[in-house]
């Protein structure tokens, strides 16, 4: 099958800078995603974008371009509750990434398993209104109490926003509970006003709940962008995951994002990008612990 990229779509970008910061040995990038290949993975019938395709290959060629050593890919939406093109990818890592799935109701537990086995360790609900449509509460709780007995966790994406009136229901969760890019704050508001607040709070009083400090290029307003050799970008984001990760330094995780799927203003560079870490861990321990020590944790205890 051939697709049809969503007009104005950014393609990752191609020949990413040597970061100069130097990841730690063992560096795991938690958040990135596979598309397709649409013709050996078609994208799902009830996507809301089309991307450029992002094989497994381009995923761990820059993974050992940046330094990482594992990947934690995320089911990307386009491929709605299709795991196939996530799986394959875990398949060939040789064991050095783990997945976040999408399912419905209908999965069984054989298939439950079988991602299991293939190295899957939670899944994802998402309620960023423009990739999805609306999955009734009652299922997503069944899902998470099907899950949790495989030790899985629930990865939750979600507009600062919308915490409020989500509240109950993530609080609710029997797993540990992994907020993707940091609940993506409104950094034009104070990062001690409310808002953030709330999101401090929420991690403050429920300890199983973890952050991704990642995703800085689709949170800033004011950058400087990740490009032509900028390696303090996106200061305005910086406060944020900052106070994040010294505040719960044993339950944040960093991830690329690559390939940013929907971003509009420009496509980082993701050496760059990785240039990024260092102004929000400001010493070696705690770079351990979001790099290394909390991923390795999370997704292969066994080897801890
Ligand atoms: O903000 C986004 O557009 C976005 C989309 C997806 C996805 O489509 O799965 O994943 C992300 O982590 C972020």
């Amino acid at each position: 099958m051939s697709f049809e990229k969503t007009p104005g779509w950014l393609d990752w970008y191609a020949g990413p800078s040597i970061p100069a910061f130097k990841l730690p040995p063992g560096a795991v990038d938690a958040h990135c995603h596979v598309f397709g290949p649409g013709a050996e993975f078609p994208y799902a019938p009830e996507r809301k974008y089309t991307p450029c395709d992002a094989s497994k290959h381009q995923l761990y060629a820059l993974r050992d371009h940046l330094g990482f050593a594992r990947n934690v890919v995320v089911q990307a939406t386009c491929h709605g509750a299709d795991n196939r093109a996530m799986v394959d990818a875990l398949i060939h890592s040789g064991g050095k990434a783990r997945g976040i799935a999408t399912v419905r109701r209908s999965v069984t537990d054989g298939e439950l398993r079988a991602m299991h086995e293939a190295g899957v360790r939670g899944v994802r609900f998402n309620f960023v209104k423009r990739l999805v449509d609306f999955t009734p509460k009652d299922e997503l709780m069944e899902i998470a109490s099907r899950i949790a007995p495989l030790g899985w966790h629930v990865v939750i994406y979600f507009e600062a926003v919308d915490l409020p009136e989500l509240w109950d229901f993530f609080t609710a969760l029997p797993t540990t509970i992994v907020v993707d890019h940091m609940g993506r704050p409104d950094v034009s508001k104070p990062v001690d006003g409310p808002e953030f607040q709330l999101f401090v709070k929420f991690m403050r009083d429920y300890p199983n709940v973890w952050s991704k400090v990642s995703c800085p290029e689709r949170l800033s307003l004011s950058g400087p962008k990740a490009l032509g050799g900028e390696r303090a970008a996106y200061a305005d984001v910086v406060p944020f995951a900052k106070a994040i990760v010294e505040t719960f330094p044993d339950r944040v995780l960093w991830g690329t994002d690559w390939p940013h799927p929907n971003l509009k203003d420009h496509m980082p560079d993701d050496g760059l990008l990785v240039d990024f870490i260092p102004h929000i861990a400001a010493t070696p321990e705690l770079r351990r612990k979001l790099l290394v020590d909390n991923p390795m944790r999370l997704y292969w205890p066994e080897e801890v």
